[in-house]
């Protein structure tokens, strides 16, 4: 386990009890406003004393109060981006990557290409975007040579367009940097995008912790993402490019065709599909616009509070979430082990959605 957390904390009006472990990987810390996400990143970074509790990085012990030992903040060899980037505004981008280390050579240089920055070494903070800005903060700390990167919410104050145009930079980041990452967000784009794993938060506790695929397609957690942003992973290979501007991808269940998927044959993907985008039928459909049909065993249903039900289907050793209306459930006479086919719009699955493979455990 990259990161062990075991911490209660008291503010007036507000308890934190948590526990959990994360593998090595991203691990995104996520719940709703005053949950409790920012307070477990201050303590594991330093910045906040829990009451009690323990805490250790790479088996390295950061806090344990019951033997007093609470290492400083400078001495826990975490690398912290904020929200806003907080870049010496005085300093070019060169000197702002390389204050906190004179690091030079492959490791700058990969730092440099990894977050495509190297147009903008000679540039000061004022003429960066917001983005460049944010990319900027998370190449400084990366540079510090982290053994974790706690990184909280840093894709909030920028807007829709910074914030799609930083996503690939944040893939290549979480699956080429090797550094374990601690990320907060209540974005659920950004968890299924980036997450391997999830803690989710509720009210100071541990909601759930677990594996992102696994979580993403519980339906039981749907309320807790957002009834419109909940949505599975599905894992698939792109296979070739076709000239009508479809991508042809291999997934469980068959083939899928999403419009021009900016990655090369070959290349594993994961696609985060939308529970809204999926309809249900109980025979395979004939002459539907909708380009792909995957065959699936309903594995659960769970109703809500209102007229909505999620269906978790199972395609091959993978799992979809269907949302569909409770007196659709009951027209089409729904259960548990039923055959069924998910046909799902190829315009519904848009960039954003496409992340890269979880790594292996
Ligand atoms: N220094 C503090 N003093 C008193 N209460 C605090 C302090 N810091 C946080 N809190 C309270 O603790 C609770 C959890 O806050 P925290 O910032 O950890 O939540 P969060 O999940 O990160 O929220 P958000 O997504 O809005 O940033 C909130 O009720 C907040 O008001």
């Amino acid at each position: 386990m990259s990161l062990s957390v075991a911490i209660r904390h008291s503010f007036a009006g507000f308890a934190l009890d948590v526990g959990f472990a994360a593998p090595a990987g991203v691990t995104v810390l996520f719940g709703h406003s005053g949950s409790g996400k920012s307070t477990v990143v201050k303590a594991v970074a330093g910045l906040l004393r829990p009451d009690a509790g323990r805490i250790s990085v790479n088996g390295r012990v950061l806090l344990d109060t019951a033997s007093r030992v609470s290492v400083p903040v400078h001495r826990r060899g975490l690398g912290y981006v904020f929200q806003d980037g907080r870049l010496f505004p005085h300093m070019t981008v060169q000197g702002n990557l390389t204050y906190a280390r004179r690091a030079t050579g492959d490791r700058f240089d990969s730092v440099v290409d990894i977050l495509g920055l190297g147009r903008l070494l000679d540039r000061r903070p004022g003429a960066l975007s917001g983005g460049e800005a944010q990319r900027v903060a998370i190449g400084r700390a990366l540079l510090s040579d982290p053994a974790m990167l706690l990184m909280d919410e840093p894709l909030a104050a920028l807007d829709a367009p910074r914030k799609a145009e930083i996503l690939p930079f944040l893939d290549r980041l979480c699956s080429e940097s090797g550094v374990p990452i601690l990320y907060v967000t209540h974005a659920v784009a950004e968890v299924a995008r980036l997450a391997n794993h999830i803690v989710l938060l509720e009210n100071g506790r541990v909601l759930r912790s677990g594996p992102a695929a696994q979580l993403l397609a519980d339906p039981a957690l749907v309320p807790h993402m957002g009834v419109r942003d909940a949505g599975a992973l599905l894992n698939a290979r792109v296979v070739a490019h076709h000239p009508d501007g479809l991508t042809e991808l291999a997934g469980p269940g068959g083939p899928l065709f999403l419009p021009g998927v900016s990655r090369a044959p070959g290349d594993r993907i994961r696609v985060r599909i939308l529970a809204q985008d999926v309809i249900l039928t109980r025979t395979r459909p004939k002459g539907l616009s909708a380009l792909n049909i995957l065959e699936g065993t309903i594995r659960t249903m769970h109703h809500g509070d209102g007229p909505g039900v999620v269906v978790q289907l199972a395609v091959d050793d993978e799992h979809l979430l269907a949302r569909i209306t409770r007196r659709s459930a009951e027209t089409l006479e729904l259960a548990t082990g039923q055959t069924c086919f998910a046909v799902l719009k190829s315009v519904a699955v848009s960039q954003v959605d496409i992340a890269e493979p979880a790594p292996n455990p």
